[in-house]
C-alpha cells in the first residue's frame, strides 16, 4: 500500500506559528531543549504521524520481530518569516539517507525514513532527481506508453525491491521541511521507538540546522527592504537535541550520528568531540568533498574504521553505503548483545 498522507510539511501553519505572548529568549542563556519545546508550537499534523509510527513500530515489534532503524535524511530549513518567502537551508540531497535506507531494508531492517519532503527517496532516487527527464524512461508504442527498453531491465530490479518493501510494510516515509518539524517528529518517533528497546537504531544522516529564528522574533509577513539596505538576522542556537535523544528520548537504542566537515584536519577531532559531548555509540565522519567515496567510523574508544571505495569499486559504481551499512549493523548487533547481557 503506498504511503497515503493528508499533510505536506512545506506549507507553514500560518495560524499557530506566531505567538506574541512567548517571551523573547534571554540571549545570554544557552537554549535548553525543554525550553525550546515549551516555546514552539508542534506541527498540526503530528497526531497523524504519531498514529502511523506507533502502528508501524507495533507491527514490527509484535509480528515480524525486525529491528527498526530510524533514518534521517535531507536538510532542515530555518524560515525567516511566518508567511515564508525566505529561509536558510542546510545542504543535503538526501543521497546518503535514501541509499542507506535501501541497504538497511536489504539487510532485514524495518525503516522509518524521516526525510526532507521532496528530497531523494529509497528506490525512486534512481529515477526521480537524475539529469534524465522522467519522460526519457518511457516510449510510445502502438499508441501506448511503455517503459523505454534501454532502462527496463534495471528498473525491474529496483521495482521488485520497492514492491517487496511495500508488501512487507517495512518502509514508512515521514516528511519534514523545517527544523521545528524535524525536532518535534524526531522526539515523537524516538519515544514511540522505546518499545523496540535495544532493537531500535538511529541513523542520523540529516543535515540539521545549527541556528534558527525563534518564533517570538519571527516577522509574520515578508521582510521588507530596510532603510539601511541590509538584512540583519539574529539567530539562536538550535538545542543540542542529540543530548536529549541519548539521555531521555531513546536511552536503550543505539544512536549513530554523522559529522560533516569540509576541513580534513579537524574531522576526527570533531567526531570524537561529538561522542564525548553526547555519549552515543558511533559517529560517521565525512567530508563534503569526498563523502561518496570515503567515510570514517569513530567509536567512543576513539578507534577509527575508514571505509573507502577503491578504483575498481568506483569504476563498478559501487555505492559506499553498501559497505557502511553492514559495518553499522555489526556495531548494532554488538550493542544488542551487550544490552541483553546487562538486562538479563
Ligand atoms: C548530509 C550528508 C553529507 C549527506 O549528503 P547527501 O548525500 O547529499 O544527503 C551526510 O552524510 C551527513 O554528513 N549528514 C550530517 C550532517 C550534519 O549536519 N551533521 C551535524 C551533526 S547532526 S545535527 C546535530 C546538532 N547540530 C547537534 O549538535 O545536536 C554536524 O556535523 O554537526
Amino acid at each position: 500500500m503506498p504511503n497515503t498522507k493528508n499533510y505536506h510539511t512545506s506549507q507553514p501553519d500560518y495560524e499557530t506559528a506566531i505567538d506574541r505572548n512567548v517571551p523573547d529568549f534571554p540571549v545570554a542563556e544557552v537554549l535548553d531543549e525543554d525550553k525550546y519545546f515549551q516555546n514552539h508550537e508542534p506541527p498540526s499534523y503530528l497526531p497523524e504521524i504519531e498514529a502511523q509510527i506507533d502502528k508501524f513500530v507495533d507491527f514490527h515489534c509484535q509480528q515480524t520481530q525486525k529491528k527498526v532503524v530510524l533514518v534521517t535524511s535531507g536538510g532542515t530549513t530555518v524560515p525567516l518569516e511566518n508567511n515564508t518567502v525566505r529561509f536558510i537551508d542546510n545542504f543535503s540531497a538526501g543521497t546518503r539517507g535514501a541509499t542507506s535506507a535501501e541497504y538497511f531494508l536489504e539487510n532485514g531492517y524495518a525503516v522509518i525514513f524521516l526525510h526532507r519532503e521532496f528530497s531523494l527517496l529509497p528506490y525512486s532516487r534512481h529515477y526521480s532527481h537524475t539529469t534524465n527527464c522522467f519522460l526519457d524512461y518511457m516510449v510510445e508504442k502502438d499508441n501506448k506508453v511503455e517503459i523505454n527498453p534501454e532502462f527496463a531491465d534495471s528498473m525491474l530490479v529496483v521495482l521488485r525491491k520497492y514492491m517487496a518493501a511495500q508488501k512487507a510494510n517495512s518502509l514508512l516515509l515521514v516528511p519534514f521541511t523545517t527544523v521545528n518539524q524535524y525536532l518535534y517528529t524526531l522526539r515523537l518517533a524516538s519515544q514511540l521507538l522505546q518499545k523496540a528497546q535495544s532493537d531500535a537504531l538511529f541513523y542520523l544522516a540529516a543535515a540539521v540546522s545549527d541556528f534558527f529564528l525563534p518564533s517570538s522574533r519571527m516577522p509574520n509577513h515578508k521582510i521588507q527592504a530596510q532603510p539601511s539596505g541590509k538584512l540583519v538576522v539574529d539567530l539562536e542556537q538550535v538545542p543540542k537535541f542529540l543530548r536529549r535523544l541519548v539521555d531521555s528520548w531513546a536511552p536503550q537504542a543505539m544512536i549513530v550520528s554523522f559529522k560533516l566537515e569540509t576541513d580534513s584536519s579537524i574531522l576526527i577531532k570533531k567526531s570524537v568531540q561529538a561522542l564525548n559531548r553526547y555519549h552515543h555509540q558511533l559517529v560517521i565522519g565525512n567530508l563534503l568533498q569526498t563523502r561518496k567515496n570515503e567515510v570514517v567510523l569513530v567509536t567512543p574508544d576513539e578507534a577509527q574504521n575508514w571505509i573507502r571505495l577503491d578504483d575498481t569499486q568506483k569504476h563498478q559504481n559501487v555505492e559506499i553505503e553498501s559497505l557502511i551499512i553492514p559495518a553499522v549493523i555489526q556495531e548494532h548487533e554488538n550493542w544488542v548483545k551487550n544490552w541483553t547481557a546487562k538486562n538479563k
